[in-house]
């Protein structure tokens, strides 16, 4: 799973929320800070460039007022007006929470959190963010954009042909089925065509098919009353109805079961939801957008996915091409990711010789752009020297996957649950030539689990 680009402020008294605020932001942002005491809040301000600030209302011990927060709020707008500042606000204090989104909040959450909710909601604003930044970025340098398309970058014919699909569908209601290799911009594509909607200010709800069992399915997707079963303490909101005015991206709609792409088609046909334990349906707006790098043709033509639900949601057909069939973006990329790098590890200096270009151009990126994106970045980290060079950069000779070199051979002494997990990790990519979502079905895990491992093992 690839992280938001986005800079987050945690502020909170209680050092429990911060850790476990920080530990599941940090695994979908870019960097997360936290802070127990808001007089930081100038300073850090200062320091970096926040994209959104989540801040509870209520500092000093007893305090119930929000007096603080309301305070905190003020500050943070002046010192950086773009900031988005989301409130964390407890049960019962929805006045407050609406009150405080008139004062210039981006949103409230409830404590506790539910973390779906929470990740939607920053995902939400950091958009906002990155839209502002975007469009002020545009209009100070016109001259830098020609390469550059609402989170793209490429000049090849083929995202030419990409780019003008999008300007033509985005805002009508179609429903869009992207295809595309695992790290070719699938995602990338929603969210431009979401935010060339005439749905950009509301909700772009992404749900990632893959990583959703079989048996949460409709509770996540449908919402639940509260008692509807065991776990289900209070009624929830399903992703479909959270949508609702705005798009619902359904990622790796490949990866649903049979019965469970019943369920979908029956929803997406009468456009309404019933709540688990309820029988009360309830209608939904949603503009459906859809992603797979499964060959649902083939899948339609062995019965391992239904017409009727493919019919319904491809109304229009975005291909992502990979990216050793557009080798001319290849140098554009790797010039976007090192600027980023070498601003983010503080490395002014570094630059990358032509003949490292040329070597990293002719290899044959399996995992596309993500891959390259993470080799760049690895290299940036490791380089000691001014310039990258192709020693750098872990790359089989003869652009071979990546991942096939790199499978190490462990000893009997070295069995440890750790090096036995990032063995089976590594077999499980090579065997599906770093197939994120056919090597974690292997693995029995979902592609987010996957992807936290690849990280944890630096592979
Ligand atoms: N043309 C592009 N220019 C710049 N960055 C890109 C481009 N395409 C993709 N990326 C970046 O590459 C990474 C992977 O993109 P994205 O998540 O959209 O791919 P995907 O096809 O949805 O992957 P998956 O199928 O694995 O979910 C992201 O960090 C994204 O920002």
């Amino acid at each position: 799973m690839s992280k938001d680009p986005c800079k987050i402020l945690l502020v909170d008294d209680e050092e429990d929320i911060l850790l476990a605020g920080k530990l599941l932001l940090k695994q979908h942002f870019a960097s997360v800070i936290t802070t127990s005491d808001p007089y930081r809040i100038p300073g850090l301000l200062q320091e970096t460039d926040f994209d959104v600030v989540l801040l509870d209302m209520n500092y000093s011990t007893g305090a119930t007022s929000s007096k603080e927060g309301f305070h905190w709020l003020k500050q943070i707008l002046q010192l950086s007006p773009k900031t988005q500042v989301i409130l964390m606000t407890a049960y019962g204090d929805i006045e407050m929470a609406v009150r405080a989104l008139k004062e210039g909040a981006t949103d409230f959450v409830l404590k506790p959190w539910q973390n779906d909710k929470l990740l939607a909601i920053l995902r939400t604003a950091c958009q906002n963010k990155l839209g502002l930044k975007k469009r002020s970025a545009e209009s100070a340098e016109n001259n830098n954009t020609a390469y550059h398309y609402d989170g793209f970058i490429g000049v090849s014919p083929a995202m030419q042909r990409v780019y003008q699909t999008i300007d033509k569908v985005a805002r009508t209601e179609a429903n869009v089925l992207i295809l595309g290799e695992n790290g070719t911009g699938k995602e990338v594509a929603a969210r431009a065509l979401h935010r060339k909607s005439k749905r950009a200010d509301n909700a772009f709800e992404k749900v990632d098919l893959g990583a959703v069992s079989e048996t949460l399915f409709e509770s996540e997707l449908f919402g639940h009353a509260k008692g509807a079963f065991t776990d289900a303490k209070e009624d929830r909101i399903g992703r479909l109805e959270a949508a609702t005015g705005g798009t619902l991206f359904l990622d790796e709609i490949g990866n649903l079961s049979h019965s469970l792409q019943a369920k979908l088609l029956t929803v997406l046909q009468s456009r309404q939801v019933v709540r688990l334990g309820t029988n009360k349906p309830r209608p939904i707006d949603i503009r459906l957008i859809c992603a797979t790098n499964m060959p649902v043709y083939d899948m339609v033509k062995e019965g391992a996915f239904r017409q009727d639900l493919l019919y319904r949601i491809n109304t229009v057909e975005i291909h992502l091409p990979p990216l050793r069939e557009r080798r001319e973006d290849i140098k554009l990329l790797i010039e976007h990711f090192l600027r980023v790098y070498c601003e983010k590890y503080d490395r002014p200096n570094l630059g990358i010789s032509s003949s490292t270009i040329r070597r990293l151009s002719e290899y044959h990126w399996p995992g596309n752009i993500r891959e390259l994106d993470h080799a760049m970045e690895r290299a940036v980290i490791l380089c000691d020297g001014d310039e990258l060079h192709p020693d750098d950069f872990y790359l089989a000779p003869g652009g071979a996957p990546q991942h096939s070199q790199r499978v190490e051979v462990f000893s009997e002494n070295e069995y440890t649950l750790e090096a036995l997990e990032k063995m089976m990790v590594q077999k499980a990519l090579v065997k599906h030539s770093g197939n994120i979502t056919h090597a974690a079905k292997e693995l029995g895990i979902t592609r987010t689990a996957l992807y936290r491992r690849i990280e944890k093992h630096g592979l």
